[in-house]
């Protein structure tokens, strides 16, 4: 696996300090060597430099419109360079808005992707259905094709072209859904796994399913983006929205397995990792860790374990 990094230290999508210091966390846990140990190629291309933009005024109910969107345009190109430079990409986060970014640099250098959307949350809110004006839980409502009419003009969000369809999408995870989101999922169709649905199938066979929805046509390059808050809050505490009845650990792990071994993975988004939502040093580092231990699932790493091929026993 060559894998290109990016650290994405932004909080502007939602309202909560400490988010923007989930990329130097993750990597101060060891994420580049543990990588290379396992036999990945990396390159870390550091973190992107936002600029608050001043006077932002929420637009409706949409809270800070022009940072989001100036922010999303830089890791869109940022994204776009790392996929031409050959490797798959490792967007750190900073809050979930950052998908925007991530998924539009995605797509433009890979024509079709799908998405897999793992966490307890759609954020497929519009800026006209958001009950909150966050833009984290807005998201792919930019993205997808089948919503472009219902999104108004944005300052900063132009440039943006849907790039997504609504057939090409999978959730894992959810168990917080706004009326207005669950609206969106029915009529749209969009192929979702709810905690219910990993109860009564075992995240075994939601995996064989999602695999089985997103492949049924042509195989696409896959766009898997992750929010720590899907799994299970007395495994990652230290987060922005946090909702009881998560994914387990072994859960979590075992879609990063599974993804790995389709060979398709494109692009990964580790997002929402807040130590300032962890109440003591110890929720911070099983947070911190997990998303580590995510990361080294989707290149590579299972709980078998594994050994060089070129080993010789003494
Ligand atoms: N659905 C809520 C909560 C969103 C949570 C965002 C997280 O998943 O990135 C909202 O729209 O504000
Ligand atoms: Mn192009
Ligand atoms: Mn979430
Ligand atoms: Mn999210």
């Amino acid at each position: 696996h060559s894998v290109g990094i990016i650290g994405a230290p932004f909080s502007k999508g939602q309202p909560r300090d400490g988010v923007e210091r989930g990329p130097d966390l993750i990597r101060a846990a060891g994420l580049v060597e543990k990588l290379k140990g396992q036999g990945c190629i990396v390159k870390d291309y550091g973190n992107l430099i936002f600029e608050e933009v001043p006077n932002d005024e929420p637009i409706g109910r949409v809270k800070r419109p022009r940072t989001v969107g100036r922010a999303n345009e830089q890791l869109a190109s940022a994204v776009e360079r790392v996929k031409n430079d050959g490797h798959t990409c490792v967007m750190l986060g900073g809050d979930h808005s950052l998908a925007i970014g991530s998924i539009q640099g995605h797509a433009s250098s890979r024509n079709e992707l799908s998405v897999v959307w793992v966490d307890a949350h759609a954020d497929i809110n519009t800026p006209l259905t958001s009950p909150t004006g966050n833009i984290h839980g807005q998201p792919m409502s930019y993205l997808i094709h089948e919503l472009h009419s219902k999104i108004p003009v944005m300052p900063n969000f132009s440039w943006i072209k849907p790039c997504i369809a609504a057939k090409d999408i999978v959730y894992i995870g959810l168990r917080d859904v706004d009326p207005e989101e669950h609206y969106i999922l029915k009529r749209l169709g969009i192929k979702v796994f709810s905690m219910t649905e990993v109860d009564r199938l075992g995240i075994a066979k939601v995996m064989e399913q999602t695999c089985d929805h997103i492949f049924s046509k042509v195989k696409k390059p896959i766009h898997l983006s992750y929010d720590i808050d899907a799994l299970d809050p007395s495994i990652t505490p230290a987060t922005g929205t946090p909702v009881v009845g998560g994914l387990s650990y072994r859960e979590g792990i075992y879609i990063t397995e599974y993804i790995c071994q389709t060979g398709l993975l494109s692009a990964v988004d580790m997002v929402e990792v807040n130590p300032k939502r962890g109440k003591t040093e110890e929720e911070i580092k099983s947070t911190v860790n997990t998303a580590v231990d995510l990361l080294l699932g989707c290149f590579g790493r299972v709980r078998e374990g594994s050994h060089s091929p070129d080993y010789k026993m003494p």
